[in-house]
């Protein structure tokens, strides 16, 4: 499958139904502070869901610096297909976890390509590498789902060394501009597919609907493998 599109922060069944409908190839539930945060029997419901569509997308649970233990055992209550990092886990927590992962990095204004180049680097020198590095921007109080941009040039500079999935502040007027310039693997939302602070199905469309042309339209397009995924 060229271009991966996740949709993060699915609250309800409904809110699932509305991403299945869209065909999106991975959604996210958050188990880390948040206003989207669910607890294990929310997120057992919208499992269910999700696994009786036809067409399942792969699901994905967010973490932030949680215990190994901790994530391990939503993990497999959950059977999630990966789990997503996005604090300041190190690259031995991934080895311990032992589960197919994302690690989110966060990156600061202004932050160079050889500081970013160096805090990456670490985690494919393991033997336990993530599936891909996804591309947040830094927030000084909050952890993620902010809706902050990256810096695309970049993340572009980064996503020709290393596997990248975009995330931050994309919208559906903007996500085809990114996949153009910064040509990743994949790209995650959460608050550009909300409306008054829930997920729009209308927005969730739209988002997923210009994120796969736009993955078509690369001359060579980027590929990557989750579970035997293309
Ligand atoms: O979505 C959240 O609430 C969240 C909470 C804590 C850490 C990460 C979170 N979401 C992730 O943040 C990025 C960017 O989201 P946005 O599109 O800018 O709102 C994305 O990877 C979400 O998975």
């Amino acid at each position: 499958m060229p271009g991966l599109v996740k949709l993060c922060g699915m609250r309800t069944p409904e809110d699932a139904r509305a991403a299945i409908e869209t065909g999106a190839d991975l959604i996210g539930l958050v188990f880390a502070p948040s206003r989207r945060r669910v607890s294990l029997e929310e997120a057992r419901a919208i499992c269910r869901t999700v696994r009786e569509s036809r067409n399942p997308p792969r699901i994905v649970g967010l973490f932030v610096d949680a215990p190994v233990d901790e994530i391990a055992m939503i993990a497999s209550a959950l059977e999630l297909d990966l789990v997503q990092l996005h604090g300041n886990e190190p690259p031995e927590v991934l080895a311990r976890l032992g589960w197919p992962a994302l690690k989110a990095i966060r990156l600061r204004p202004g932050e160079s390509l050889e500081a970013a180049c160096d805090r990456i680097a670490p985690y494919f020198s393991r033997e336990r590498n993530p599936l891909a590095i996804l591309l947040d921007a830094y927030h000084p109080s909050l952890l993620g789902g902010t809706g902050q941009i990256v810096d695309w040039t970049l993340a572009a500079e980064l996503a020709a060394r290393f596997p990248i999935i975009l995330a931050g502040g994309l919208r559906p007027e903007t996500v085809a501009e990114a996949i153009a310039l910064v040509r990743p693997l994949g790209v995650d939302v959460s608050s550009g597919i909300e409306r008054d602070g829930h997920k729009d199905p209308q927005l969730m469309q739209a988002f997923v609907a210009a994120a796969r042309r736009a993955f078509l339209t690369l001359d060579r397009p980027a590929e990557i493998r989750i579970g035997g995924m293309r």
